[in-house]
């Protein structure tokens, strides 16, 4: 599918009608955040781009998920994650906090996961799932 230039004013709209939306944030709070998404503030790369380690004024450390511009996929995962998974709060899922789409950026602001604890978050949470579901089973 053609993701033309036309459909971003409708990214906006979809956003803004979702239920319980994440925080929109302004790009020049998110490149301060990450020091203009400095390679020293890389934490890794994804299918749909590169991921940025942040900390707003608050202090607030962020992970910023900058989807690649060519992307098309990238589009689509960014409006998913804003409407669906953002209003999803649940302790499984590393937790979005907000988004910001401007001067053609698609930004997803998730909370920062202590570099190197990703996989054992994960796997602790698989562990106590395979816990539960063999109590049941028993
Ligand atoms: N919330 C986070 N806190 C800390 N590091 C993160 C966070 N999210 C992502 N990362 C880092 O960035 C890397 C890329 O993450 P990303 O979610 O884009 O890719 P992925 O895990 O391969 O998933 P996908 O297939 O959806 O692209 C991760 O492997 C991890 O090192």
């Amino acid at each position: 599918m053609k993701f033309s230039e036309d459909i971003y004013p409708h990214i906006e709209d979809q956003i803004q009608h979702s239920s319980m939306v994440p925080k929109k944030y302004e790009l020049k709070e998110l490149i301060k955040a990450t020091g203009g998404f400095s390679d020293q503030n890389k934490l890794g790369e994804g299918g749909f781009g590169t991921v940025y380690k942040g900390i707003l004024e608050n202090n607030k450390e962020i992970a910023v998920k900058r989807i690649s511009k060519n992307s098309c996929q990238g589009k689509q995962e960014f409006i998913a994650e804003v409407t669906t998974i953002g209003s999803l709060h649940h302790k499984n899922l590393v937790k979005l906090i907000g988004w910001c789409y401007e001067r053609k950026e698609l930004l997803l602001v998730y909370e920062f996961i202590l570099n190197g604890s990703l996989d054992k978050y994960l796997f602790d949470q698989s562990s106590e799932f395979e816990v539960q579901c063999s109590k049941v089973l028993d």
